[in-house]
Protein backbone atom coordinates (compact mmCIF):
# COMPACT_ATOMS: atom_id res chain seq x y z
CA UNK A 1 0.00 0.00 0.00
CA UNK A 2 1.12 3.19 -0.72
CA UNK A 3 1.20 6.57 1.55
CA UNK A 4 -2.18 8.83 1.59
CA UNK A 5 -2.82 12.25 2.34
CA UNK A 6 -6.02 14.45 2.17
CA UNK A 7 -5.09 18.01 2.78
CA UNK A 8 -8.34 19.65 4.31
CA UNK A 9 -8.22 23.14 3.16
CA UNK A 10 -10.93 26.32 3.13
CA UNK A 11 -11.70 29.47 4.68
CA UNK A 12 -12.53 30.08 8.43
CA UNK A 13 -15.23 28.30 9.70
CA UNK A 14 -16.14 26.51 7.17
CA UNK A 15 -15.92 23.15 8.45
CA UNK A 16 -12.76 21.43 8.24
CA UNK A 17 -12.05 20.06 11.80
CA UNK A 18 -15.52 18.61 11.79
CA UNK A 19 -14.86 16.98 8.34
CA UNK A 20 -11.95 15.60 9.67
CA UNK A 21 -13.26 13.96 13.02
CA UNK A 22 -16.11 13.00 10.28
CA UNK A 23 -13.98 11.13 8.00
CA UNK A 24 -12.17 9.30 10.95
CA UNK A 25 -15.13 7.98 12.42
CA UNK A 26 -16.51 6.90 9.26
CA UNK A 27 -13.54 5.04 8.08
CA UNK A 28 -12.64 3.77 11.61
CA UNK A 29 -16.44 2.13 11.47
CA UNK A 30 -15.33 0.68 8.33
CA UNK A 31 -12.19 -1.23 10.12
CA UNK A 32 -9.98 1.72 8.32
CA UNK A 33 -7.27 3.68 9.98
CA UNK A 34 -6.88 7.13 9.47
CA UNK A 35 -4.43 9.87 11.09
CA UNK A 36 -5.23 13.34 12.08
CA UNK A 37 -2.19 15.86 10.79
CA UNK A 38 -2.73 19.16 12.75
CA UNK A 39 -1.39 21.95 10.64
CA UNK A 40 -2.61 24.91 12.50
CA UNK A 41 -0.36 25.74 15.27
CA UNK A 42 -3.52 27.94 16.62
CA UNK A 43 -5.90 25.22 16.99
CA UNK A 44 -7.50 24.32 20.43
CA UNK A 45 -9.61 20.99 20.65
CA UNK A 46 -9.86 18.01 18.58
CA UNK A 47 -12.11 15.01 18.71
CA UNK A 48 -9.11 12.85 18.34
CA UNK A 49 -6.27 13.48 19.30
CA UNK A 50 -3.32 14.58 16.38
CA UNK A 51 -1.18 11.71 15.64
CA UNK A 52 0.80 14.86 13.96
CA UNK A 53 0.67 18.29 15.91
CA UNK A 54 2.87 21.15 14.28
CA UNK A 55 1.93 22.46 17.87
CA UNK A 56 4.59 20.12 19.35
CA UNK A 57 6.73 22.24 17.05
CA UNK A 58 5.65 25.54 17.57
CA UNK A 59 3.21 27.06 18.68
CA UNK A 60 1.54 30.52 17.55
CA UNK A 61 0.94 31.85 20.71
CA UNK A 62 4.55 31.68 21.87
CA UNK A 63 5.58 32.86 18.33
CA UNK A 64 3.01 36.07 18.15
CA UNK A 65 4.77 37.10 22.09
CA UNK A 66 8.53 36.54 21.00
CA UNK A 67 8.50 38.01 17.40
CA UNK A 68 5.78 40.72 18.33
CA UNK A 69 3.79 39.46 15.41
CA UNK A 70 0.02 39.42 15.48
CA UNK A 71 -2.29 36.39 14.15
CA UNK A 72 -1.27 36.38 10.10
CA UNK A 73 2.63 37.20 10.45
CA UNK A 74 3.00 34.74 13.27
CA UNK A 75 0.97 31.95 11.13
CA UNK A 76 3.96 32.81 8.07
CA UNK A 77 6.26 32.43 10.90
CA UNK A 78 4.82 29.31 11.90
CA UNK A 79 5.02 27.76 8.58
CA UNK A 80 8.41 29.10 8.00
CA UNK A 81 9.42 27.52 10.69
CA UNK A 82 8.25 23.91 9.88
CA UNK A 83 9.52 24.32 6.64
CA UNK A 84 13.13 25.30 8.14
CA UNK A 85 12.58 22.24 10.66
CA UNK A 86 11.95 19.52 8.02
CA UNK A 87 14.03 16.79 10.41
CA UNK A 88 11.02 17.20 12.98
CA UNK A 89 8.91 16.93 10.10
CA UNK A 90 10.46 14.10 8.55
CA UNK A 91 10.87 11.65 12.04
CA UNK A 92 7.18 12.65 12.32
CA UNK A 93 6.29 11.26 9.22
CA UNK A 94 8.55 8.29 9.42
CA UNK A 95 6.86 7.30 12.83
CA UNK A 96 3.72 7.99 11.20
CA UNK A 97 4.96 5.68 8.20
CA UNK A 98 2.80 2.43 9.49
CA UNK A 99 -0.71 4.74 9.40
CA UNK A 100 -0.67 5.25 5.63
CA UNK A 101 -3.76 7.26 5.33
CA UNK A 102 -3.08 11.35 6.86
CA UNK A 103 -5.99 13.84 7.31
CA UNK A 104 -4.29 17.53 7.54
CA UNK A 105 -6.40 20.08 9.34
CA UNK A 106 -5.21 23.09 7.69
CA UNK A 107 -5.56 26.94 9.23
CA UNK A 108 -8.31 28.64 7.88
CA UNK A 109 -6.30 31.71 6.55
CA UNK A 110 -6.79 31.46 3.04
CA UNK A 111 -4.04 33.53 2.30
CA UNK A 112 -1.53 30.54 3.49
CA UNK A 113 -3.34 28.45 0.20
CA UNK A 114 -3.35 31.77 -2.30
CA UNK A 115 -1.48 34.65 -1.05
CA UNK A 116 1.77 32.53 -0.44
CA UNK A 117 4.22 29.51 -1.59
CA UNK A 118 4.29 27.79 1.79
CA UNK A 119 1.49 25.33 1.38
CA UNK A 120 2.22 24.65 -2.18
CA UNK A 121 5.70 23.87 -0.99
CA UNK A 122 4.72 21.78 1.96
CA UNK A 123 2.59 19.59 -0.71
CA UNK A 124 5.70 19.01 -2.87
CA UNK A 125 7.53 18.14 -0.03
CA UNK A 126 4.95 15.12 0.87
CA UNK A 127 3.89 13.73 -2.75
CA UNK A 128 8.34 14.33 -3.66
CA UNK A 129 9.75 13.44 -1.00
CA UNK A 130 7.74 11.00 1.13
CA UNK A 131 5.73 9.83 -1.77
CA UNK A 132 2.21 10.52 -0.83
CA UNK A 133 -0.70 10.25 -2.98
CA UNK A 134 -2.78 13.48 -1.98
CA UNK A 135 -5.66 14.92 -2.51
CA UNK A 136 -7.05 18.50 -1.61
CA UNK A 137 -10.48 19.31 -0.13
CA UNK A 138 -11.37 23.35 -0.30
CA UNK A 139 -14.06 24.23 1.57
CA UNK A 140 -16.78 26.80 0.85
CA UNK A 141 -20.04 26.93 3.35
CA UNK A 142 -23.35 26.47 1.75
CA UNK A 143 -23.75 30.38 3.26
CA UNK A 144 -21.81 31.68 0.22
CA UNK A 145 -24.44 31.30 -1.75
CA UNK A 146 -26.17 34.17 -0.03
CA UNK A 147 -25.74 36.38 -3.09
CA UNK A 148 -23.79 35.82 -6.39
CA UNK A 149 -20.60 38.14 -5.56
CA UNK A 150 -20.10 36.31 -2.51
CA UNK A 151 -20.33 32.84 -4.50
CA UNK A 152 -18.03 34.12 -7.30
CA UNK A 153 -15.39 35.40 -4.52
CA UNK A 154 -15.49 31.99 -2.92
CA UNK A 155 -15.66 30.16 -6.21
CA UNK A 156 -11.94 32.35 -7.14
CA UNK A 157 -10.51 31.31 -3.97
CA UNK A 158 -11.31 27.87 -4.37
CA UNK A 159 -9.72 28.04 -7.78
CA UNK A 160 -6.73 30.30 -7.14
CA UNK A 161 -5.97 27.39 -4.44
CA UNK A 162 -6.16 24.66 -7.36
CA UNK A 163 -3.43 26.31 -9.45
CA UNK A 164 -1.42 27.14 -6.04
CA UNK A 165 -1.41 23.83 -5.29
CA UNK A 166 -1.07 21.91 -8.16
CA UNK A 167 -2.69 18.68 -7.17
CA UNK A 168 -6.26 16.78 -7.20
CA UNK A 169 -8.74 18.69 -5.84
CA UNK A 170 -12.37 18.29 -4.88
CA UNK A 171 -14.29 21.34 -3.70
CA UNK A 172 -17.08 20.93 -1.37
CA UNK A 173 -19.73 22.97 -0.12
CA UNK A 174 -20.22 22.02 2.72
CA UNK A 175 -22.79 22.57 5.87
CA UNK A 176 -25.68 21.55 3.30
CA UNK A 177 -28.00 20.30 5.92
CA UNK A 178 -28.36 24.52 6.60
CA UNK A 179 -29.91 24.15 3.01
CA UNK A 180 -32.58 21.49 3.85
CA UNK A 181 -33.52 23.28 6.59
CA UNK A 182 -34.32 26.34 4.68
CA UNK A 183 -35.94 24.34 2.20
CA UNK A 184 -38.26 22.52 4.80
CA UNK A 185 -38.92 25.83 6.50
CA UNK A 186 -38.36 24.16 10.18
CA UNK A 187 -35.70 26.11 11.08
CA UNK A 188 -34.30 29.49 9.89
CA UNK A 189 -31.11 28.34 8.63
CA UNK A 190 -28.76 30.29 6.99
CA UNK A 191 -30.20 29.10 3.54
CA UNK A 192 -33.60 29.78 5.02
CA UNK A 193 -32.65 32.96 5.62
CA UNK A 194 -31.86 34.15 2.61
CA UNK A 195 -34.46 32.18 0.62
CA UNK A 196 -32.66 29.11 -0.98
CA UNK A 197 -34.05 25.63 -1.72
CA UNK A 198 -32.18 22.46 -2.58
CA UNK A 199 -33.27 23.17 -6.40
CA UNK A 200 -31.49 27.09 -6.20
CA UNK A 201 -28.65 25.36 -5.12
CA UNK A 202 -28.03 23.06 -8.15
CA UNK A 203 -26.70 26.14 -10.29
CA UNK A 204 -23.86 26.76 -7.42
CA UNK A 205 -22.83 23.68 -7.18
CA UNK A 206 -22.18 23.27 -11.00
CA UNK A 207 -22.54 27.26 -12.02
CA UNK A 208 -24.38 28.32 -14.63
CA UNK A 209 -22.58 30.90 -16.11
CA UNK A 210 -25.82 32.91 -17.82
CA UNK A 211 -27.84 32.39 -14.36
CA UNK A 212 -24.77 33.68 -12.11
CA UNK A 213 -24.45 36.68 -14.31
CA UNK A 214 -27.73 37.32 -14.09
CA UNK A 215 -28.26 37.71 -10.36
CA UNK A 216 -24.90 39.24 -9.82
CA UNK A 217 -25.83 42.03 -12.67
CA UNK A 218 -28.69 43.01 -10.23
CA UNK A 219 -27.18 43.25 -7.28
CA UNK A 220 -24.26 45.50 -8.79
CA UNK A 221 -23.34 49.03 -9.98
CA UNK A 222 -23.89 48.59 -13.76
CA UNK A 223 -19.65 49.76 -14.35
CA UNK A 224 -19.35 46.44 -12.69
CA UNK A 225 -21.10 44.26 -15.08
CA UNK A 226 -18.15 43.64 -17.33
CA UNK A 227 -16.38 42.34 -14.98
CA UNK A 228 -18.87 40.44 -13.59
CA UNK A 229 -19.26 38.51 -17.30
CA UNK A 230 -15.58 38.33 -17.43
CA UNK A 231 -15.21 36.46 -14.15
CA UNK A 232 -18.08 33.91 -14.73
CA UNK A 233 -16.80 33.74 -17.86
CA UNK A 234 -13.23 32.42 -16.54
CA UNK A 235 -14.91 29.96 -14.31
CA UNK A 236 -16.83 29.16 -17.08
CA UNK A 237 -14.13 28.56 -19.76
CA UNK A 238 -11.77 26.53 -17.26
CA UNK A 239 -14.43 24.52 -16.04
CA UNK A 240 -12.40 23.96 -12.96
CA UNK A 241 -14.88 24.62 -10.19
CA UNK A 242 -17.74 22.59 -9.62
CA UNK A 243 -18.99 21.87 -5.65
CA UNK A 244 -19.49 18.34 -4.13
CA UNK A 245 -22.49 19.19 -1.29
CA UNK A 246 -21.47 17.91 2.17
CA UNK A 247 -23.34 17.61 5.37
CA UNK A 248 -20.73 16.87 7.55
CA UNK A 249 -23.22 15.29 10.14
CA UNK A 250 -24.61 12.84 7.89
CA UNK A 251 -22.69 10.00 7.42
CA UNK A 252 -24.05 8.47 4.02
CA UNK A 253 -22.77 12.44 2.52
CA UNK A 254 -19.23 11.98 4.32
CA UNK A 255 -19.11 8.51 2.80
CA UNK A 256 -19.77 9.88 -0.82
CA UNK A 257 -17.28 12.23 0.02
CA UNK A 258 -14.40 9.35 0.85
CA UNK A 259 -15.28 7.62 -2.54
CA UNK A 260 -14.56 10.55 -4.22
CA UNK A 261 -11.19 10.89 -2.30
CA UNK A 262 -10.12 7.44 -2.81
CA UNK A 263 -10.89 7.63 -6.29
CA UNK A 264 -8.86 10.74 -6.55
CA UNK A 265 -5.99 9.12 -5.55
CA UNK A 266 -6.33 5.48 -6.27
CA UNK A 267 -6.74 4.57 -3.18
CA UNK A 268 -6.16 1.07 -2.55
CA UNK A 269 -4.70 0.37 -6.19
CA UNK A 270 -1.84 -2.27 -5.36
CA UNK A 271 1.39 -0.75 -5.82
CA UNK A 272 5.42 -1.34 -4.58
CA UNK A 273 5.89 0.40 -1.49
CA UNK A 274 8.25 3.05 -1.60
CA UNK A 275 10.94 3.98 1.34
CA UNK A 276 10.84 7.23 1.21
CA UNK A 277 13.95 9.49 -0.28
CA UNK A 278 16.85 11.10 1.37
CA UNK A 279 15.92 14.13 1.67
CA UNK A 280 17.48 17.24 0.23
CA UNK A 281 16.69 19.79 2.63
CA UNK A 282 18.32 22.76 0.69
CA UNK A 283 15.44 22.05 -2.00
CA UNK A 284 12.63 23.32 0.64
CA UNK A 285 14.28 25.07 3.11
CA UNK A 286 16.39 27.61 1.17
CA UNK A 287 12.99 28.26 -1.28
CA UNK A 288 12.31 31.94 -1.45
CA UNK A 289 9.38 32.46 0.70
CA UNK A 290 7.02 34.70 -1.92
CA UNK A 291 5.30 36.60 1.31
N1 LIG B 1 -24.82 22.69 10.48
C1 LIG B 1 -23.57 22.32 10.28
N2 LIG B 1 -22.61 22.87 11.01
C2 LIG B 1 -21.34 22.47 10.77
C3 LIG B 1 -21.01 21.50 9.81
N3 LIG B 1 -19.67 21.36 9.79
C4 LIG B 1 -19.20 22.19 10.73
N4 LIG B 1 -20.19 22.87 11.34
C5 LIG B 1 -20.08 23.88 12.41
O1 LIG B 1 -19.37 25.00 11.93
C6 LIG B 1 -18.54 25.56 12.95
C7 LIG B 1 -17.10 25.63 12.46
O2 LIG B 1 -16.68 24.30 12.22
P1 LIG B 1 -15.14 23.89 12.28
O3 LIG B 1 -15.08 22.45 11.92
O4 LIG B 1 -14.53 24.30 13.57
O5 LIG B 1 -14.57 24.80 11.12
P2 LIG B 1 -13.04 25.04 10.71
O6 LIG B 1 -13.05 25.26 9.23
O7 LIG B 1 -12.19 23.92 11.21
O8 LIG B 1 -12.72 26.38 11.49
P3 LIG B 1 -11.29 27.08 11.67
O9 LIG B 1 -10.37 26.03 12.24
O10 LIG B 1 -11.58 28.21 12.63
O11 LIG B 1 -10.85 27.58 10.35
C8 LIG B 1 -18.71 24.66 14.17
O12 LIG B 1 -19.65 25.26 15.02
C9 LIG B 1 -19.26 23.36 13.58
O13 LIG B 1 -20.07 22.65 14.51
C10 LIG B 1 -22.08 20.92 9.04
O14 LIG B 1 -21.92 20.07 8.15
N5 LIG B 1 -23.33 21.38 9.33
Amino acid sequence: MGRYAVLVTGPAGSGKSTLCSSLITHAQAQGRSMHLFNMDPAAENFEYEPSIDIRDLISLEDVMDEMQLGPNGGLVFCFEYLMNNLDWLEEQLNNAFETDYLIIDCPGQIELYTHTSLLSRFVNLLTQNFNYRLCALYLLESNFVDDAPKFFAGTLSAMSTMINLEVAQINVMSKMDLVKRGETGETKGLLGRAGRTGKDMDRFLEPDPLLLVGEANQKTNPRFHALNQAIVQLIDDFSMVSFMPLDATDEESVGALLSHVDNAMQYGEDEEPKEPKDMDMGDFADADNEV
